[in-house]
């Protein structure tokens, strides 16, 4: 008979899981296992885990590929515990942080070129097949186990818990930022969705030196974005007015909408050349009209986290330039508040669970 996720391995382990297969994805104190340490393994304790919008696509089963019990997390920040004996860049008592991925074949193209996170073969934080036949479980849990390959040091000067979310919500809009070249000063860059990526998006691209314009649904968020993150514009993506005096005005846009949306207006806003990056992942296909891509020659574009050279990159970059994200820190009993609170967009910008003083380990 197959072992239990609570007997599979020697650890002892505790999270937070969504159990129930009903897509009501309500979390609760989960009993599970972790890997022994070996050889290149970091393991650590968790301190704190940032609450991202794909933790709640996951727990809902929005995208279609839960496999039930899953413990989220992927935006988790803590402290080395125990090494391997052949782990070279950690030790003991090192502040590290693990993201998105925790493991990739290491020998592919992709890999070869630093971009583990588009290996076919990529491991996840959770949810997905390890290479041993287990299943990965993610950081709203108090011990983190993974290779040290993809774990990335934290910069001294970076607080563990507003910087937590950078390990996704960072490397995600930093990433793209880098790749389709609006990272030069003075580019004209659009963000789409102020949430916990948008508002991200938003810093990384003022440190790049773009100028940012917010597109966003509502009006209620205008001031922040403009006084607090330092937006240059704001845009109400339902006034057409306002679209109209900004027709043509971007080089790229990054589209962190989490819901199905119209990318129409969003492509009228770009320059010829121009570039739309999706990074929201909305559960149901969008509608793409050809011929507002074909008019001003027009590139539709995807990306998908990083790989871990460019994420321990954009680590510094943040701890250079002070980018943190804004959160509200959390108790792990109030999981299923916040989550709720995700739904309707009502964070400022991010939920950080305090794993480290709130999880109970019995
Ligand atoms: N590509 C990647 O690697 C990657 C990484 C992380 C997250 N994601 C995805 O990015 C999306 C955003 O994640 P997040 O954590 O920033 O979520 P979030 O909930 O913090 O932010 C989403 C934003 O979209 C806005 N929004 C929701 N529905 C909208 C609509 N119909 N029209 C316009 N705006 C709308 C919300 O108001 C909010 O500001 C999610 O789909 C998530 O799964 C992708
Ligand atoms: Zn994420
Ligand atoms: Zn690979």
């Amino acid at each position: 008979m197959a072992k239990s996720a609570e007997t599979e391995h020697p650890v002892k382990a505790y999270g937070w899981a969504a159990t129930a297969s009903d897509t009501t994805g309500l979390l609760s104190p989960f009993k599970f296992s972790r890997r022994a340490t070996s050889d290149k393994d970091v393991r650590l304790k968790v301190l704190y885990c940032g609450i991202c919008h794909s933790d709640l696509h996951m727990i809902k089963n929005e995208w279609g590929f839960t496999n039930y019990p899953i413990i989220p997390g992927h935006e988790i920040v803590g402290e080395v515990t125990e090494i391997g004996s052949k782990v070279e860049n950690f030790k003991v008592g090192d502040k590290v942080g693990v993201g998105v991925l925790v493991g990739s074949c290491r020998s592919c193209a992709r890999c070869c070129d630093n971009l583990e996170n588009h290996c076919t073969k990529q491991v996840q934080t959770y949810n997905v097949p390890n290479f041993d036949g287990t299943k990965t479980y993610g950081g709203y849990s108090e011990s983190m186990v993974a290779d040290e390959h993809f774990v990335v040091r934290w910069p001294d000067n970076l607080p563990l818990d507003s910087g937590a979310p950078l390990l996704c919500a960072g490397i995600t809009t930093y990433s793209p930022l880098r790749h389709f070249g609006l990272d030069k000063p003075g580019t004209k860059v659009g963000v789409v969705g102020l949430g916990g990526l948008g508002h991200v998006a938003v810093k990384m691209a003022k440190a790049f030196g773009a100028h940012v314009t917010v597109i966003s649904t509502s009006e209620t968020k205008k001031q922040e974005a403009l006084e607090k993150l330092g937006a240059d514009s704001f845009l109400i993506s339902r006034d057409p007015e306002q679209l109209q005096g900004a027709v043509s005005s971007l080089d790229g846009i990054i589209d962190t909408v989490s819901a199905t949306h119209s990318v129409v207006p969003l492509l009228g806003l770009l320059k010829p050349d121009g570039k739309l990056v999706m990074v929201g992942a909305p559960e149901t296909p969008l509608e793409v009209p050809v011929f507002n891509l074909l008019r001003g020659r027009k590139i539709l574009g995807g990306s998908n986290i990083g790989g871990l050279k460019e994420t321990q990159e954009m680590l510094d970059f943040a701890a250079k330039h002070n980018i943190t994200a804004d959160v509200e820190v959390i108790p792990v009993d109030y999981v299923n508040t916040a989550m709720d609170r995700l739904v309707k967009s009502d964070v400022r910008y991010r939920f950080v669970i305090d794993v480290g003083n709130t999880l109970r380990t019995e």
